[in-house]
Order: C-alpha cells, then structure tokens, then sequence
C-alpha cells in the first residue's frame, strides 16, 4: 500500500483572465485587450500526509490557485494531477478532494440543520447505506472535530465562528476526503480560536493522514503546520522549500519582508515593520523582478530582467542576488 510519495502534481500551471472591454467599445475607444495573469507557470508537487502551504498578499493569485486544485477552475495552460492512492479499506483511486473556505457563516446553509449539512455528502455518495447508519456517522464526526452529538439537530447560527469551521471540517470529512485545500480557514476568526482549529487539523491529519494544501497572507498561521512552503507574488513562486528553512534561511527579500510583518512573541516589544508599497496589477507588472519597485536591494538587472525559480539547496528561488 503506497502511503507516501507525491498526491498531488501542479506542472507549469498558468490560470490567464480576459478582462478587456467588450468588443464593440474596444473598437471604438481602441483600447487594447487585457489579459489578467492571476496564476504564471507554477510548478510543485504534494506529498501525500503533508502540508504544502502557500503565502502571499491579497491580489497575488493563492485563491485562483486552489480553485484549480479543486477544479472550481481551469488552467489556461499547464497541467494538474491527482496520483492514485491506495485508502485504508484496499480501494484504489484518485484522492477525494474538498475544499474548506475563509468564511464558515457563508459557507453553512443556514436553513439546514447541522446533521443534514453533514449529512449530505454521505447520502450524496453512498458512503452509508440506512439512514440509521448515516446518522451514527454524523455524531461520530461531530465527536471528531470536538462538538457534540446533539449538536446535529441545531443550526448553524447557534454556532460560534470557530464551531462553524469545525462544521465544515466535519462536512469534509463526512466525504472521506484524503485532500483538503484550505482557502484562509483561519483568517475570518479570533487569535485564540485560530489556534484551536489550527490545533484541530494537525491532530486530524495525523489520525486520518490527510494532506493539506494551506492557502494564508500570514506567514504565521502556517509556520507551526506547514512541510512545505511557496511564497508567492505576483501570480509566481518567488521562493519554496522545506517550511524550517524557509522560516530559518528566508532568501527573497519578499519572505523576509512577510516575516518581519509577523509578530515575535518572544520579542513582544519589537518593533513589527507594516508592509511596504502595494502589489501591482497583474494586468500589467513591472519589467523585470515584479517585486522590484517593493525591494531594498533591486538593482538594474532587476528592473530589466525577470530572475527565474532556479533551485537552491532544498528549494528554489526567484531572486538575481539569493
Ligand atoms: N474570475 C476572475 N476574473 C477576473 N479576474 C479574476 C478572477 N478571479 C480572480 N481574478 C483576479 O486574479 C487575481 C488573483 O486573485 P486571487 O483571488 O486568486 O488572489 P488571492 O491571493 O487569493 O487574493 P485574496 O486573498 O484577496 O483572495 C486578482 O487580481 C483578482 O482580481
């Protein structure tokens, strides 16, 4: 039975937007077309029972990506696959993907109750055949993410943000999901309780070997959970590697600035730097580095020559001076 070894294989994966005027005002005002480059060439792999988190500021193409892992969303060129994997009960296939998004009050039919919400996807795929049977599971994953089972017969607005999340959690579940892609499923929700789901998907992971791809703009919120890391900007990885050495050794002046953004709780009086400068439209990036009007360190090259991801120890970076 192969329990490791890659899930999941994104190859030169580009997601191209056509957001130019319609034709005939184009004609008139001949205004050219314009094509929005939300996701460029991105290439990696997920190892099966991993986390592979993704960072960046709001603009730079995470969500556009994790559509396409779920495949909300076609690539424009480039190619997505799913290995087969071999589950617990000996079936072979392609992993069951879902998806968790940021926000759990929209993401929750408000006029269901709980234990139909979890209960659906069990019915909708046959995962259990009475409905004695449908409704055990359903309490028994409540159990799992840490509410109760008489919790089933209420609805969702009786629910805290945090046991909303741990509702969708559940619904996931309640699919037999093997891959979760987890859009900022943390960002809508207080400090205390980001913790405590955050703690709730290491410990689910680890019980069912999930695999997670974790989409944040906070470095911090994945630093304690992540394998891997791919920094992104821009539409681009910029830099990647094992999450310790991205964290111990940043390299691209843009990781270091999203680090410097994070607050040190063992230094709780430093100063904490805001981010500097805004993305740009990635209808038209600078030439060049498309961080460099952001970047202390550019040089000529930089407004002239686009670095590529070039590999370096563990990773890889896209930087002319790593
Ligand atoms: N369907 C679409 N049509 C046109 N442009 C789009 C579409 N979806 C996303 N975009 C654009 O693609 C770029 C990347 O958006 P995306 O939502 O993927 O970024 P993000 O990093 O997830 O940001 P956020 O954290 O704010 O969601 C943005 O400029 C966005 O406006």
């Amino acid at each position: 039975m192969r329990e490791s070894g890659p899930i999941l294989t994104v190859s030169a994966a580009s997601c191209r937007f056509d957001v130019s005027a319609p034709a005939l005002s184009r004609l008139l005002t001949r205004e050219p077309c314009r094509i929005l480059r939300a996701v460029e060439t991105v290439s990696f792999t997920v190892e099966r029972g991993t986390t592979f988190s993704i960072v960046g500021e709001s603009g730079c193409g995470k969500s556009t990506l994790a559509r396409m892992v779920v495949g909300l969303q076609r690539p424009t060129e480039g190619a997505l696959h799913f290995s087969d994997i071999t589950r617990i009960d000996g079936t072979i296939g392609p992993p069951r993907v879902q998806m968790i998004f940021q926000d759990p009050y929209a993401s929750l039919n408000p006029r269901w109750r709980v234990g139909d919400i979890i209960a659906e996807p069990i019915r909708e795929l046959k995962l259990r055949q009475d409905e004695a049977a449908i409704m055990q599971r359903v309490g028994d994953l409540l159990e799992i993410v840490g509410l109760s089972r008489t919790d089933a017969s209420r609805y969702p607005h009786a629910f805290s943000g945090g046991q909303r999340q741990r509702i969708s959690i559940a619904r996931a579940l309640a699919t037999e999901a093997d891959f979760l892609v987890c859009d900022e499923p943390t960002s809508a929700l207080d400090v205390s309780v980001q913790a405590q789901i955050l703690n709730l998907m290491v410990k689910l992971q680890k019980e069912f070997g999930l695999t997670y791809l974790f989409i944040s703009h906070n470095l911090s919120v994945v630093r304690h959970m992540s394998d891997q890391l791919a920094i992104m900007y821009l539409g681009r990885f910029v830099e990647t590697g094992p999450a310790d050495e991205v964290f111990g050794n940043p390299r691209h002046p843009y990781t270091r600035l999203l680090l410097e953004t994070i607050p040190d709780v063992e230094k709780p009086n430093r100063a904490r730097r805001p981010m500097s400068g805004e993305v740009p439209s990635p209808i038209a990036p600078p030439p060049g580095c498309a961080f460099h009007p952001r970047c202390a360190m550019a040089a000529d090259i930089c407004r002239v020559e686009r670095p590529p991801l070039r590999i370096v120890a563990a990773g890889a970076l896209a930087c002319h001076f790593g």
